[in-house]
């Protein structure tokens, strides 16, 4: 029986998609703006387990299509989850570090509360209240600043301005670990695995890239492995206004993921070297 993954065309399902006995499946075959179709997919399909990886995960857009971004990140997860439940299977629901208002510095731990800043972030926390709500055995991995050779994310947007300009300037006072959606793929696997067999280890999780570090860290890191000589400014968020606010503590303690599954937190510099070299962007 295979593991059934939910958003075939995203970062995170097209690394899962590689890994052994998954089923992705796309919008045609289950549109989450319909929760119904989401749940006749677990039930056509009978999965050993669901990890859901669709999202919508355009955090500026949502602040206008907050009815929509609802839809797909609280309704849908919402349906699979008693779906899952109804069969007895496990589902891992992936969330975000945007479920945190943000201040301070200490990292997160995933029983802190939760105070979204932007629609995004409440559609997401809607996700995780609604997966919990249906009582089946889950995990929910918050993760962060996700990044791939696919899709759209913060390392293909520095490679295609750091080739455009001589500078940039970059936010340096959000902090936060960038995650490798291989690196997430791998661990939804784990944790689904161990799920079938140990569903007492249902609960909320972290799961992001170490060390931490600000965007314009992470910039400077992109542009020093792909050899482009563009400089990076730091400056505040304040300088760099945007529809949605984002959080600027968005550290996550992973010590539970680690205790309870055996991951560990991923080095990202690793993961990005691997990335540029798949894009054939490495100096
Ligand atoms: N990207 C990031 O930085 C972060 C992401 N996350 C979370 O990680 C998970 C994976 O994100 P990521 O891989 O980056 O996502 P992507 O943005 O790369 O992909 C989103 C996926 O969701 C699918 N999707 C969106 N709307 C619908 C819909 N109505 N019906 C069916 N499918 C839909 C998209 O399909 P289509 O191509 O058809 O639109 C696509 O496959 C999500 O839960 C996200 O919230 C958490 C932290 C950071
Ligand atoms: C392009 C650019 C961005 N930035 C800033 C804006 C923003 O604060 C930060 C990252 O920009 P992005 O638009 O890539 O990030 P954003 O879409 O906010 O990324 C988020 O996506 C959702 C889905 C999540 O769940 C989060 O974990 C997070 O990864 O970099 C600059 O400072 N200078 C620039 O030139």
């Amino acid at each position: 029986m295979a593991i059934l993954v939910f958003g075939e065309t995203g970062q995170v399902a097209r690394e899962l998609a590689v890994l052994p006995d998954t089923l992705c499946i796309g919008r045609d075959a289950a549109d989450l703006r319909d929760a119904a179709s989401c749940a006749a997919a677990i039930r056509l399909h009978k999965p050993a387990a669901v990890i859901n990886a669709a999202a919508y995960t355009a955090v500026d857009a949502a602040e206008t299509d907050e009815a929509q971004a609802t839809l797909v990140n609280g309704t849908a997860p919402g349906a699979m989850a008693q779906a899952c439940a109804a069969l007895g299977i496990p589902m891992v629901q992936i969330s975000t570090d945007y479920v945190f208002a943000g201040h301070g510095e200490t990292p997160w731990q995933p029983d802190d509360a939760t105070t979204p800043l932007g629609a995004y972030g409440r559609s997401k926390l809607a996700g995780e209240m609604a997966v919990r709500d249906a009582g089946g055995a889950h995990a929910i991995l918050r993760t962060s600043w996700v990044v791939s050779a696919h899709g759209a994310n913060f390392v293909k947007t520095m490679l295609r301005l750091g080739a455009e300009r001589d500078s940039l300037n970059v936010v340096a006072d959000q902090i936060g670990g960038p995650t490798a959606a291989a690196d997430i793929a791998a661990a939804c696997h784990r944790i689904a695995l161990q799920l079938i067999d140990a569903p007492d280890k249902t609960g909320t999780y972290h799961f992001s890239g170490a060390p931490d570090c600000s965007w314009a860290d992470f910039a400077r890191a992109i542009f020093d492995e792909a050899g482009l000589n563009c400089a990076v400014h730091d400056i505040p968020s304040s300088d760099y206004p945007t529809p949605a606010k984002r959080p600027l503590n968005s550290r996550m303690d992973c010590g539970t993921t680690h205790k309870t599954f055996g991951i560990e937190r991923p080095q990202w510099q690793a993961s990005l070297t691997q990335i540029l070299k798949d894009l054939g962007a490495s100096k």
